[in-house]
């Protein structure tokens, strides 16, 4: 096991954000979490890198895999900074980079950064630097922004920042990349290159993705955990999760349902109208 929560649960207030959430996650699992706006998604990751601290549950982290050298860690009450330290690194959904450095100065300082705070030490030495600047370059090829190195952050396409943002959850080569709503925003064309993107880094990196493009994640996913109202009301492969009728009832709205291909009486709801894209982008109850 990677991770592991157990009962997570966060509280605002009156409303209970995550409630009660047992979820585990093998090392080499591509997992999308979906669910309705408001169903609690960007909290549990908010949970899992400890920008939120729970309210109750546990938090455990096996960043080799159970049995691996890596012993597991409780990182119930960790800060931001120690879950990436521990090889959780995450990408935001609203763009999280410096617009004015360049493409390979957001990637550099990220992989600097991701060697933990010696790396901050004015006498930093030239090898570290040389190193960091490597693993820079190694990853704008990997996110196919080689050509866009010295270009200034500000001036790529959203897309190009989509990916940037990828590259620089990359530095430092984490165990675990949380990626929310990767293709928020992103023009159709620009979908297809983040959609390989994220197949690529899947390919070697475990990874949980928050998305609303239903048709994507059901291509993508290995696994997939629909959150409602805070608590997992499904967690399963695509296909299964595909046919459950809680998942259908609180977030499909018929997408994928035979009855709804022939247009029948359960063809309601946004992801039919718009062909599943963008299932209930609007809708569902908080
Ligand atoms: N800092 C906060 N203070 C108070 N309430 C919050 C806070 N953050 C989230 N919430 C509430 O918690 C619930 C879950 O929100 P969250 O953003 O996690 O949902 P989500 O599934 O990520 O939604 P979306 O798909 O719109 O991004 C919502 O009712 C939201 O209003």
């Amino acid at each position: 096991m990677l991770l592991e929560t157990e009962g997570l649960t966060k509280r605002f207030g009156g409303i209970t954000a995550v409630d009660g959430v047992d979820f585990a996650l093998e090392a080499g699992e591509l997992c999308s979490i979906i669910g309705p706006n408001g169903a609690g998604k960007t909290t549990f990751f908010n949970l899992l890198t400890g920008v939120l601290e729970p309210s109750d549950g546990s938090i455990r982290f096996a960043p080799s895999g159970d049995g691996g050298p890596e012993p597991a860690v409780d990182i119930t009450a960790a800060s931001p900074n120690e879950t990436a330290l521990a090889g959780i690194h995450r990408s935001y959904q609203i763009t999280n980079l410096f617009p004015t450095l360049s493409v390979l100065e957001n990637v550099r300082v990220a992989a600097q950064a991701s060697r933990g705070s010696d790396s901050w030490k004015l006498w930093r030495n030239v090898a570290d630097f040389e190193e960091h600047y490597a693993e820079a370059t190694a990853i704008l090829e990997r996110i196919g922004l080689a050509d866009e190195a010295e270009t200034v952050t500000e001036n790529l396409s959203h897309g190009e920042k989509r990916s940037l943002e990828i590259g620089v959850a990359l530095a430092g080569d984490p165990d675990l990349l949380l990626l929310d709503e990767p293709t928020a925003g992103v023009s159709s064309e620009g979908v297809d290159e983040v959609v390989a993107l994220i197949e690529d880094v899947a390919a070697d990196h475990s990874v949980m993705l928050i998305e609303h493009n239903v048709e994507m994640v059901m291509d993508v996913s290995d696994r997939i955990a629909v959150l409602h109202r805070g608590e997992l009301i499904a967690d399963g492969p695509p296909e299964d999760v595909r046919g459950d009728e809680a998942v259908q009832e609180a977030y499909l709205g018929g997408y994928g349902r035979e009855e709804s291909a022939e247009g029948g009486e359960h063809a309601e709801g946004d992801a039919a109208a718009d062909g599943g894209r963008r299932a209930s982008a609007g809708g569902g109850p908080p």
